[in-house]
């Protein structure tokens, strides 16, 4: 039996561009997914605080999604935020499963960057008792896993399966055949600031935004 699987894309999102967007659209075709939960975190557990304000990144967000369907917004992290704690994963994957049950498929989307970098993540071998990780490519990340731990775990892990996903609530690694696109929010702010335009990594819509809001230094 396949029932519908749940999706969530966590991210500061400082801001939105088209290397979050266009890869999970394409992931969405690729292992059937309806809908998909933008995820903005409020303290970025690996991050300095974020440039734009909680709801700058918000609007921002909103403007993004409106010409996508697939889309929606979770501000979980951000109303359950708990004074300077920052937003970790497993912790929002827990509340997520206090509201929905343990029985519907839940799936937690991540870049290339983030998969190399979950061992430093808090509790990371418990996230997959919540969710199935889903794995967007990301140039300029290998593919290749060095971390012994990290390699275990995928080896157990790891799936090519679709159906696994659609039939599992959770427990299940898919590393996705999604486009490439070389776009940073680190990069975007710093062409802000040389003045470079950015038209091509962004929205229109959230492009213009942050032009009226001269953020960024824009
Ligand atoms: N170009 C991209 N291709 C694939 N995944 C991406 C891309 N950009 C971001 N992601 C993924 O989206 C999630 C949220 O990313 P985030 O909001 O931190 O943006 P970012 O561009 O990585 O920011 P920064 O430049 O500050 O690192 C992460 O899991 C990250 O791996
Ligand atoms: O739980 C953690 O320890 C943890 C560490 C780093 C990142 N995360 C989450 O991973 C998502 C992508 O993070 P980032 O820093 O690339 O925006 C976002 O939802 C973060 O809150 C979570």
């Amino acid at each position: 039996m396949s029932i519908e699987l749940t999706a969530l894309f966590g991210g500061t999102f400082d801001p939105i561009h088209y290397g979050h967007l266009l890869p999970v659209i394409a992931l969405a075709k690729e292992v059937n997914l309806t809908h998909v939960s933008l995820l903005p975190n409020y303290i970025p557990p690996h991050k300095p605080q974020p440039v734009a304000t909680t709801e700058q990144r918000l609007d921002m967000l909103r403007l993004a999604i409106s010409d996508y369907p697939l889309f929606s917004i979770d501000c979980r992290e951000i109303t359950q935020a708990k004074s300077e704690r920052p937003s970790f994963t497993i912790e929002t994957l827990q509340s997520w499963r206090q509201e929905h049950g343990n029985e519907k498929n839940l799936a937690f989307i991540i870049g290339q960057d983030s998969l190399l970098n979950l061992p430093s993540w808090y509790n990371w071998q418990k996230l997959l008792d919540y969710c199935h990780l889903l794995v967007c490519q990301r140039p300029g990340y290998s593919q290749q896993i060095n971390d012994p731990q990290l390699k275990q775990w995928l080896k157990a892990h790891q799936t090519e399966s679709v159906d696994d996903l659609h039939q599992n609530p959770n427990g299940f690694i898919y590393v996705a055949h999604t486009p490439l696109k070389n776009i940073s929010a680190t990069e975007i702010k710093q062409r802000i600031q040389h003045r470079q335009d950015c038209q091509a990594f962004l929205p229109p819509k959230v492009w213009q935004y942050i032009q009226n809001h001269h953020l960024y230094n824009a």
